[in-house]
């Protein structure tokens, strides 16, 4: 049979010291739907279970997040343990309706790397595992332990998302519709264990469109259209204050008018300050960044076509430049100018290209874990930091080999060390900073397909103000200055300042070389360090960008403030 959850089965948690939330005649306003919540007052006291109820479109999830503190009310105040909100951290658990999981790695594995990240960092590695085990145990997964999460039932991955949540034993829980979608046994059991947490002391409150939940917890709030709270009370209350005989009949007599009085706020309990724990150790920023770059690295070599992405473009570009260009443009009695100039533009074009597609899809994909793990703590500096170290060795590789290759078909010139390593430097800073535009426009769009369409947008101004096919001193005034934000232009520059473009078109045996550096200016006359340092700018300059894109998107809604993050 399949194991269910269960917590009773299997012993309480450890106990803690819930969170105490509170509600004083709070209003909320949505852009586009006006007022959601018109003066909801109602205590939620610690360790107990309460249910959000009603029609659709009521404004459940509107009241969760409200009451979750992230989203400011419009009027009327929120209190947790007596005061304004805190930063969120390990103490909060925050389980929306949405997929917010990794979908590639074992289930298993999944929840190891969260656990590192919530967990204090002194916890052991057995400790780590044992909690992991445990929360696959109550949820009923440990026979899924080893399935990939995209391999995962709707439901099993529901309860895999709330297993996230529970490695560190919040002391408060708000989850969004975590039964919808279960079979009634599985819900059940689901239910079970929120009320086994609440039981050992975290505040558990859900909404929930499945009946049977209204009677198992110790709380109802009944939320009528247009969001003013038609009951609030113990559940065995619910049907005989309405004069219904099921809760079916609740909902239709909440429908038709039929409110049942609240106390005034003035009346419920003053929000005075409880005992609060002190906050829990937090793990660092290089512990996080050493983690989430572990996390990235095997998410990439699990998602197959990201592997077959990463491999699959350099040989392309290799392949294309072998057909493209003949062997020789180099060779300095006899040499092409015009291919010279043209393969200096492909292998920056090549390098910008590898770091602009293996940025776009890393953050926008994720997007919803990360706000998640933000919630509990996770900083938004090292998890940017995280997505350079993982793909910049494998931009690295991937330009060494371009090199190497066209080197060997004798596309490029016979040239020592030096000039194979500014080559080489060259390339790796023009995919850094591709790499880093890749990650703001993946921070900047809301989804995945808006990042495919952003593709051809950044390639286009790269190629064309690069100054490869129209020299810069060619262009009318506005496009030396478009190129001047082209970081494709730098690379060019710089590699064929590296690789000597300028002596060989003014000293080699070809007459088509003097009239070429006519037409390209000083382009080359510089030292290939200039675009270096360029390049170097423009990446830190992306990454700093892309850094503030992410923290407003974390904060957006948010009436929390984390400095630093
Ligand atoms: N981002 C948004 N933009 C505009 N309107 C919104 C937004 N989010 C919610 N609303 C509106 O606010 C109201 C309350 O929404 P909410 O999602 O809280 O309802 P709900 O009771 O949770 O519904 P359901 O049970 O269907 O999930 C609805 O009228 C909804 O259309």
């Amino acid at each position: 049979m399949r194991p269910s959850p269960s917590a009773a089965a299997h012993g309480p948690l450890t106990p803690v010291n819930g969170l105490r939330v509170q509600a004083r005649r709070v209003s909320q306003q949505v852009r586009g739907a006006g007022r959601v919540l018109r003066d909801v007052s109602f205590d939620v006291d610690p360790g107990r279970l309460t249910v959000i109820a009603g029609s659709s479109g009521a404004g459940k999830t509107i009241l969760l997040q409200t009451l979750a503190g992230l989203r400011a009310p419009a009027a009327g105040e929120v209190l947790h343990d007596g005061a304004q909100p805190g930063p969120p951290g390990p103490e909060f658990g925050y389980v929306p309706q949405e997929d917010i999981i990794h979908r590639e790695l074992p289930l298993r594995r999944t929840l190891v790397y969260a656990a590192g990240l919530r967990m204090p960092p002194s916890t052991a590695a057995e400790t780590v595992a044992a909690r992991v085990d445990r929360v696959l145990e109550i949820l009923g997964l440990s026979h899924r332990a080893a399935t990939p999460v995209r391999a995962l039932s709707g439901g099993e991955r529901k309860r895999a998302s709330i297993a996230v949540e529970l490695l560190t034993r919040p002391r408060v829980l708000f989850l969004d519709e975590p039964t919808s979608g279960l079979d009634p046994v599985t819900g059940a059991a689901l239910l079970r264990t929120l009320r086994a947490l609440a039981d050992d002391g975290t505040t558990v409150v859900l909404t929930t469109h499945v009946l049977a939940d209204l009677l198992r917890c110790d709380q109802v709030v009944f939320l009528a259209p247009g969001g003013e709270v038609a009951f609030a009370g113990e559940p065995d209350a619910l049907c005989g204050a309405f004069g219904a005989g099921s809760v079916e009949e609740v909902y239709e007599a909440v429908a038709e008018g039929v409110r049942v009085p609240q106390a005034a706020a003035a009346e419920l309990r003053p929000a005075g300050p409880s005992s609060t724990p002190p906050p829990r150790e937090r793990v660092g920023a290089v512990r996080q960044w050493a983690l989430l770059t572990r996390r990235s690295a095997a998410l990439l070599l699990h998602n197959r076509l990201s592997v077959a992405v990463l491999a699959g473009s350099p040989v392309m570009i290799v392949a294309m430049f072998a057909v493209l260009f003949r062997a020789g443009a180099f060779d300095r009695a006899a040499p092409d100018p015009g291919s010279t100039a043209m393969i200096m533009f492909w292998i920056a074009f090549g390098a910008f290209f590898f770091g602009l597609t293996y940025g776009l899809l890393q953050i926008c994909t994720e997007l919803p874990v990360l706000r998640r793990e933000w919630l509990a703590g996770l900083r938004i500096g090292p998890y940017v930091a995280s997505k350079l170290t993982t793909m910049l060795p494998v931009l690295a590789v991937a330009d060494a080999l371009l090199l190497v290759v066209l080197r060997a078909l004798d596309r490029l010139p016979s040239a020592g060390w030096g000039t194979y390593g500014s080559l080489f430097l060259s390339s790796v800073l023009a995919s850094a900073a591709a790499l880093a535009l890749g990650l703001l426009a993946s921070a900047a769009v809301s989804e995945p397909g808006q990042a495919t369409l952003m593709l051809p947008l950044l390639c286009f101004p790269q190629v064309l103000f690069s100054g490869a096919f129209v020299p810069v001193p060619r262009m009318t005034g506005a496009g030396q200055a478009i190129s001047w934000a082209m970081t494709n232009r730098w690379a060019f520059e710089a590699l064929g300042g590296g690789v000597g473009l300028e002596s060989l078109w003014r000293g080699g045996g070809s007459p088509l070389g003097p009239p070429l550096l006519d037409s390209y200016g000083n382009s080359f006359g510089h030292p290939a360090s200039r675009g270096w340092l360029i390049l170097a700018v423009f990446g830190l300059v992306f990454m700093a960008v892309t850094w503030v894109v992410l923290v407003r998107k974390c904060r957006e809604g948010a009436v929390r403030s984390r400095d630093g993050r």
